[in-house]
């Protein structure tokens, strides 16, 4: 075993026996986020998997091969669900603190595809899984920041660096797919971009039934969604008669139910040719109440502002942008938009591939309207399981939580 190694194996086990003074000297010389080259665990896993019940196994096998640092089962009392007494849980936050402290990454996965938080998930360690979303958040907003910080040092402006994952759901996910290459996941991967906005708008799509996929198969918008269109719709649009304003036609899927709502006036913005395309075909040129701008938001939000347009309530989903493309548009564009009171509302699917990338997002993006200036309730909404066919000829799943966090915001005051 060579000295690195060495280290590691010694952090993981005053990790997973929640030794803080032992942990406070390895930590001066090896990494709080050394890794298990067998397992993947780093010591914020280890911390966590000490908790789990004695009855179930964490990594069965790992233990078999000798790693005795695992799910130690050291938790003495039955007082709680899990196994682990209010002590052990207490020394394992501890422990953890001390490890995101000192640097440990809040998203790097092990062998079986898990992140430390996801661990703390599935083993029902509600108060472990709280420190690891607090951690994300922290990250996260963060390496906002950093972004920031970087463009304005660049001296670039939005526009040049505009972002170029996709918002429509499970885009933000951080943690790896190949739980066979342990690397450094690390924060830096919530940014993996997939795909480029104007590769995206460039592309050639193709319109199922039941979904629209883009060149690369990536699911623009599906047709499970709808009761997620629709609930939106319903709460934004309680009544007839307001004005409405939709950024993304996709399937049409919303604008259907805001049409039905009888809107005096209807403003689709859509920046894809061939969903243009098929909008004149499915006759939305033609609506009485409907005005449809041609292009991207960025283009064509300026020109409606400057006409002093204003709605009564807007929503916001589209493909291939990142967050930070979701953040320019409410701190720069909805306060030229929105009546004071209006509503808006945007589609949540951020990191939608991994429960605590999903909680983390959903944080993030409640502190960052808050900063802009918005109130925002969050309805919970169960999604209801979505047919296997319907991933089939999908290259990558964006969603797999059972529930939807609907947010509906509102200027603060
Ligand atoms: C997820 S779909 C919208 C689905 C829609 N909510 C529905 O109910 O069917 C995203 C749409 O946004 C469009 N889009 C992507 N980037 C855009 C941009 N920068 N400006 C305007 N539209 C954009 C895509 O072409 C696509 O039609």
């Amino acid at each position: 075993m060579s000295d690195s190694d060495l280290e590691t194996q010694q952090l993981l086990l005053a990790a997973s026996q929640h030794d803080i003074r032992r942990l406070q000297i390895l930590l001066r010389r090896g990494s709080a986020s050394a890794q298990d080259p067998e397992t993947g665990f780093t010591p914020l896993h280890a911390a966590i998997a000490a908790c789990e019940p004695p009855s179930s196994s964490v990594h069965t096998e790992s233990r078999e091969n000798g790693h005795q640092f695992y799910g130690l089962g050291n938790s003495t009392s039955e007082d709680d669900s899990h196994g682990a007494g209010e002590d052990e849980i207490q020394n394992a936050a501890k422990t953890m603190k001390l490890l995101l402290e000192n640097g440990a990454i809040w998203n790097d996965v092990d062998m079986n595809n898990e992140t430390p938080g996801c661990l703390a998930l599935r083993l029902g360690l509600k108060d472990l899984y709280a420190i690891m979303v607090d951690a994300g958040v922290r990250a996260e907003i963060l390496l906002n920041r950093l972004d920031e910080y970087e463009m304005l040092s660049n001296g670039q402006d939005s526009e040049e660096t505009e972002g170029v994952e996709k918002s429509n759901g499970g885009d933000l996910n951080t943690a790896q797919e190949n739980s066979s290459d342990i690397q450094d996941a690390g924060a830096d991967s919530i940014s993996r971009p997939e795909p480029d906005s104007d590769d995206y708008l460039r592309s050639s799509l193709t319109f199922h039934k039941d979904k629209i996929v883009d060149g690369l198969q990536n699911g623009v918008m599906m047709a499970w969604e709808a009761d997620i269109m629709k609930r939106t719709a319903d709460l934004l649009v309680p009544k007839a008669g307001l004005r409405v304003l939709n950024v993304g036609h996709g399937m049409g899927i919303i604008d259907r139910f805001i049409q039905e709502k009888s809107p005096s006036a209807h403003h689709i913005i859509e920046a894809h040719p061939q969903v243009l395309a098929q909008m004149r075909k499915d006759g939305w040129y033609a609506k009485s109440n409907v005005t449809i701008h041609e292009g991207k938001w960025q283009d064509v939000v300026p020109n409606v502002i400057e006409q002093s347009v204003l709605f009564d309530a807007i929503y916001f989903d589209t493909f291939a942008e990142d967050y930070k493309a979701l953040r320019d548009f409410f701190s720069d564009q909805i306060i030229g938009l929105l009546e004071d009171r209006g509503k808006w509302s945007f589609f949540n699917g951020l990191g939608a591939d991994r429960q605590i990338c999903y909680d983390t997002y959903t944080r993030v993006v409640e502190l960052d309207l808050f900063e802009a200036g918005f109130d925002t309730e969050w309805e919970t909404m169960h999604v209801l399981d979505i047919d296997k066919e319907a991933w089939k000829d999908v290259k990558r799943r964006y969603w797999v939580l059972k529930d939807y966090k609907l947010p509906i915001c509102s200027f603060t005051g």
